[in-house]
C-alpha cells in the first residue's frame, strides 16, 4: 500500500533522508520560527542498517514509518546520536525496544546525558566513539569528531567518505518541501543560517574556526535542521560562518568595532508612549547625523531579529518606562539575552525612559543590569509622564557624546 509518508529522498548511493518538517514549530528555545523548523535524520543502508539521529517525539509515528518504507526497524544495527538533546532523542527509548539488534553510537558525554534524559535506556548497548577509530559499517566507514559545546557539550558531527552530517552546524531553521539549498531558496537560507549563528554560536567561535578548517573541501553538509547545503553552495555556508566568526572576533576589540560603519540598535517598550516617541526622536537625530540605526520595539520584534541585527551593531540605546518600580519585561528579556549571547560588550549604552511618580527606576533597573555584567553605560535621560523641548536636548547631548565623541 503506498504510504503518505513515501517521499524518499536517496542524497548518496545508499544514504536517505528520514526527518520531518515541523511546520508548526513557531517558537523554538526562546526565539521566533516563523518559518518552521525541520529535524533531519539520515539512514545509511549498508551492510550494517546504520541511522543517524532521531526525531522529536511527536513526529516518532511518521518517522517510524519512513525508516520502514526502506527496511525494517529491527534491522537497524547503529543508532549514531551526534547530541544528547530532545529533539533529537525523544524517539530513542522506542526506538532500541522496535531494534533488538542496535547498539547506540555516541560520544561518553552524551551517554551520561542520555541516561539521565531516558532512564530506561541504562541497559541499552551503548558504544563511545573514540577519535580516530572510525566505525565500518560495510563499504562505508564513519569517523567523528567532538564539538564540545556546538552547541551541547556532548556534540560531536559525523564523517562519511566527502560528506558531513554536521548536527546542529550550518543549521536553519526552515520547513520545506525541498531538501537542498537551491538559487531560489539561497538568500533565505543564508539568512536563516547567519540567524542560527547568531542566535547558538555566539559563544563558540574558537570551536567554530577549528571545525570550518575541517570541513574544507567536503562535497556535503547535511545539518539537523534546514536543507542540505551541496556543490558550491558549502564553500558559500563555509565562508558565511568565516565572516561570522570574524564579526565576533571583532566585537571583542572596540577598536576593531570603532572601523565599523555606525549602527546603533535603539531597542524600547512602551506602555503610553512617550518612551517610543524619544525612540523615534533618537532615531532621527542618528539619522541626522548620518549614523544608520534599527529601531526595535521588542513588543512587535522577536530576540532572534534582535540578536542578528545586534551582530553588526557599534552601540545601544535600550529604553523603557517604569513599571511597578522597575523596568518592562520585554527590555529585560532582551537585555538578558543580548548580554547572555555578549553582543553588547565593548560597544557604548545609553539608556532611557519616562516614568509618573518614582525616579527612573525602569531605565535604572536596566542600566543596573548592563553595569553589573560589565558594560558600561553612558548616560541616562528619564523624564516625568511627558518630555519637552529641554530633555530632547539633553537627549542629543547624551547621543552626541556616547555616539559621536562631539
Ligand atoms: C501598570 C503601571 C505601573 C506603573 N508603575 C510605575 C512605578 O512603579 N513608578 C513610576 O514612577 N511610574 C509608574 N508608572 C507610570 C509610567 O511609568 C508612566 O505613565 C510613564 O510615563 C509611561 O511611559 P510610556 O508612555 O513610555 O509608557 C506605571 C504605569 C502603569 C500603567
Amino acid at each position: 500500500m503506498a504510504s503518505f509518508f513515501n517521499d524518499k529522498l536517496e542524497f548518496q548511493p545508499g544514504m536517505f533522508y528520514v526527518g520531518v518538517q515541523s511546520w508548526e514549530t513557531k517558537q523554538y528555545h526562546v526565539y521566533s520560527t516563523p518559518n518552521g523548523t525541520s529535524h533531519n535524520a539520515f539512514l545509511i543502508m549498508d551492510k550494517q542498517v546504520t541511522l543517524i539521529d532521531t526525531v522529536p517525539l511527536q513526529y516518532q509515528f511518521e518517522f517510524f514509518e519512513k525508516i520502514k518504507q526502506l527496511t525494517p526497524l529491527e534491522s537497524i544495527v547503529n543508532i549514531i546520536i551526534q547530541h544528547a538533546e530532545q529533539e533529537v532523542t525523544e524517539c530513542l527509548p522506542a526506538l532500541v525496544q522496535a531494534c533488538p539488534n542496535a547498539c547506540v553510537i555516541c560520544t561518553r558525554k552524551c551517554y551520561e546525558h542520555l541516561i539521565i534524559l531516558y532512564p530506561q535506556l541504562s541497559s541499552t548497548r551503548f558504544e563511545i566513539v573514540q577519535p580516530k577509530k572510525p566505525l565500518i559499517i560495510g563499504t562505508k566507514q564513519l569517523s567523528f569528531i567532538q564539538v564540545p559545546l556546538v552547541h551541547w557539550p556532548e556534540s560531536m558531527i559525523t564523517v562519511c567518505g566527502d560528506i558531513v552530517f554536521t548536527s546542529d552546524l550550518f543549521s536553519q531553521h526552515i520547513a520545506s518541501f525541498k531538501r537542498f539549498i537551491d538559487p531560489e531558496c539561497q538568500a533565505l537560507i543564508e539568512e536563516k543560517a547567519e540567524e542560527f549563528l547568531a542566535n547558538e554560536f555566539s559563544r563558540v567561535v574558537p570551536q567554530l574556526i577549528e571545525i570550518i578548517g575541517q570541513v574544507k573541501g567536503f562535497k556535503m553538509l547535511l545539518p539537523t535542521h534546514g536543507m542540505i547545503i551541496k556543490d558550491h553552495y558549502v564553500e558559500r555556508v563555509l565562508n558565511l560562518y568565516t565572516n561570522f566568526t570574524q564579526l565576533i572576533l571583532a566585537n571583542a576589540d572596540p577598536s576593531l568595532i570603532a572601523q565599523r560603519p555606525k549602527k546603533i540598535i535603539i531597542v524600547f517598550e512602551t506602555l503610553w508612549t512617550a518612551t517610543a516617541r524619544m525612540a523615534d526622536f533618537i532615531a532621527y537625530h542618528l539619522k541626522n547625523n548620518n549614523i544608520n540605526i534599527c529601531l526595535l520595539n521588542m513588543k512587535l520584534t522577536s530576540l532572534e531579529k534582535l540578536a542578528h541585527e545586534s551582530l553588526t551593531a557599534t552601540g545601544f540605546a535600550f529604553g523603557s518606562p517604569t513599571l511597578n518600580n522597575g523596568a518592562m519585561p520585554g527590555i529585560v528579556q532582551a537585555v538578558n539575552y543580548l548580554r547572555g549571547l555578549k553582543m553588547v560588550d565593548n560597544k557604548p549604552a545609553i539608556v532611557f525612559g519616562s516614568y509618573g511618580w518614582g525616579d527612573g527606576e525602569g531605565s535604572k533597573y536596566l542600566a543596573d543590569q548592563l553595569e553589573r555584567s560589565g558594560i558600561r553605560v553612558g548616560g541616562r535621560v528619564i523624564w516625568k509622564y511627558n518630555f519637552d523641548d529641554s530633555v530632547e536636548a539633553r537627549m542629543a547631548q547624551v547621543l552626541n557624546q556616547v555616539f559621536m565623541n562631539k
